[in-house]
């Protein structure tokens, strides 16, 4: 068994035959990560937690209390977090390095470049202790989004996001675009909105660029989750979002 297995199993105790079967079957393909063209920094593991993972992240949340009251529809922790976040931490980490990707030759050469672009992570980040010492649970009705933002610069680089529940269609949208209110190319009716689609047990991460130079926005608003000509059918979302403050020297 993985260490990634054995610490989810001491946290959530062992799953069903039939569980454990699913969970030996999205093990065979462990994390196929994809990256994104246009958004350089930007990395999405699609099968990054089973099922069976996924609710049991939800039940740990809903141990927690953070949403028994109707009006709570957001929690942050700063410094320990609670140990299913400390395990989901280091699934992050081993689902990082287990990232096995083809580097085209050509790349080999680009030194500096050649991390960022093989690598889900950069090994500086990847390798700091803690990991993420700063978690955010999010909850969503239908209807309920984010406006487009950047994390705050309290925060270091390298974002990671966990989604559950609901699927949804997060939107980037470059910063830079924003400045020259004058040039009719960056108004916000032109700025390019990138969709990307984050299914339940997804992950993302965000570093570089993705963090820094994008905007990042959840619109649920009638009409604008589309995915591939349809539009989403939306119910509860959950999202776990882990940061890293940033040092004050
Ligand atoms: O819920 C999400 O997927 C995004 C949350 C987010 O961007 C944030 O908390 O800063
Ligand atoms: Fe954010």
């Amino acid at each position: 068994m993985n260490t990634d297995k054995q610490l989810l199993v001491q946290l959530f105790g062992e799953s069903s035959e039939e569980e454990e079967e699913a969970e030996e079957q999205s093990e065979s393909n462990i994390c196929f990560w994809e990256r994104f063209e246009e958004i350089r920094g930007l990395w999405i593991c699609r099968d990054f937690l089973s099922p069976h993972h996924q609710s049991s992240l939800l039940s740990a949340l809903q141990n927690e209390g953070w949403f028994s009251e109707a009006s709570h529809n957001q929690v942050m922790r700063f410094g320990e977090l609670p140990s299913w976040a400390m395990a989901l931490s280091d699934s992050i980490h081993d689902a990082v390095l287990s990232c096995s990707i083809h580097v085209p030759t050509d790349l080999e050469s680009c030194n500096g470049r050649r991390n960022e672009l093989v690598s889900p992570f950069p090994s500086d980040l990847l390798w700091r202790q803690p990991l993420f010492d700063q978690l955010i649970a999010n909850l969503y009705h239908p209807g309920e989004g984010i406006c487009a933002h950047v994390d705050l610069m309290r925060f270091e680089d390298g974002i990671a996001i966990v989604s559950l529940e609901s699927s949804c269609v997060m939107h980037f949208s470059q910063v830079e675009a924003e400045g020259g209110e004058s040039s009719s190319s960056s108004s916000s009716a032109n700025r390019k909105k990138i969709p990307v689609y984050l299914n339940p047990g997804s992950l993302i991460l965000m570093s570089g660029e993705a963090r820094y130079e994008w905007k990042h926005e959840i619109n649920r608003n009638p009409g604008v989750q589309m995915w591939e000509g349809h539009e989403l059918q939306q119910a509860t979302r959950t999202s776990i979002t882990l940061r890293k403050l940033r040092c004050v020297e």
